[in-house]
């Protein structure tokens, strides 16, 4: 049996909901098999971050390099990397390890408000881990931080995407989430852009949406798909994610993983 492999490079969420176990229940649930290197333990839950502690860069790498040299990995995703050092050390280890499929989730603010990624630390990742990744996935804050111009409309919305391309990154996914309407998602591949919608699901249980959909993607291509069916699969999946509410905690609550797959099997 063959078993396609993706790790996870980001920080835990003792709430579960977004970071490491988002990502780690979303590869399980679709059928990839799943790893983890640990940038920074938080403190959480739906009400907030209370507590942020970095791991020393040594953690960091060798977590990377004992993964990568012994177990393999055909995707990787980075979510929380808080520190301009942290990004560099992480850059260089996907590059020393030769591993492919990157996508970035350039997380920054956490939906309580709490600062993920060190303001002065934005243009490491800009300059670091953008010209090595295959798929971006920018919400619109980031979008926003990373061109530094408003975002609105769809239409500037693509504009965005052209922008967060010209650094380098083969994909950009600009996620329209925080706009009002349908959730809307812009893809661009550098020449066409395509569109992902689905109806907007009222709900306050939106905790680690963006760690999902990126963890979606970063799965189907650990499994050899494009980035349009990619993302195709993984707009799918949260949007299950999202209706099928758990309804857990006080403040904003985590989305359902098992979701997506209890669809699938209804369909079949
Ligand atoms: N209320 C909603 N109903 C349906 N889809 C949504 C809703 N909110 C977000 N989405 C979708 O979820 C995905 C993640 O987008 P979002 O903009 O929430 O990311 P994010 O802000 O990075 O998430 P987070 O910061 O919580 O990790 C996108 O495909 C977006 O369109
Ligand atoms: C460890 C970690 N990584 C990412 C997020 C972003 O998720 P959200 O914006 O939903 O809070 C988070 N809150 N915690």
């Amino acid at each position: 049996m063959t078993v396609s492999r993706a790790l996870t490079i980001a920080g835990s969420d003792s709430g579960g909901g977004a970071g490491i176990q988002a990502d780690l229940k979303t590869f399980t649930v679709l059928g990839v098999y799943g790893m983890s290197a640990l940038t920074a333990i938080t403190a959480q839950n739906t009400l907030g971050v209370h507590g942020i502690y970095n791991l020393p860069l040594e953690a960091i790498e060798q977590q990377i390099d004992a993964v990568a040299t012994d177990i393999g990995v055909d995707a990787v995703k980075t979510g929380m990397l808080s520190q301009a050092p942290i990004i560099e050390r992480v850059a260089e280890r996907i590059k020393a390890n030769n591993i492919p499929n990157l996508v970035v989730d350039p997380v920054m603010v956490a939906k309580g408000g709490a600062r993920l990624l060190e303001q002065d630390s934005q243009q490491a990742l800009i300059r670091h881990l953008l010209p090595l990744a295959t798929v971006i996935t920018p919400n619109l804050p980031e979008a926003e931080v990373l061109t530094g111009r408003t975002i609105t409309t769809v239409e500037e919305m693509k504009e965005a995407a052209r922008h967060i391309h010209s650094f380098g990154t083969r994909y950009v996914v600009v996620k329209g989430g925080h706009l009002d309407g349908d959730a809307l998602d812009i893809l661009f591949d550098g020449e066409t852009f395509a569109e992902f919608v689905a109806p907007r699901h009222e709900t306050k249980h939106t905790h680690g949406t963006g760690c999902t959909f990126s963890a979606a993607i970063t799965s189907e291509l650990a499994k050899g798909a494009s980035v349009h069916d990619a993302v195709t699969t993984a707009k799918h999946f949260i949007t299950c994610a999202i209706q099928d509410t758990l309804g857990l905690g006080q403040g904003h609550g985590p989305t359902n993983h098992w979701a997506y797959g209890k669809r699938q099997h209804q369909l079949i």
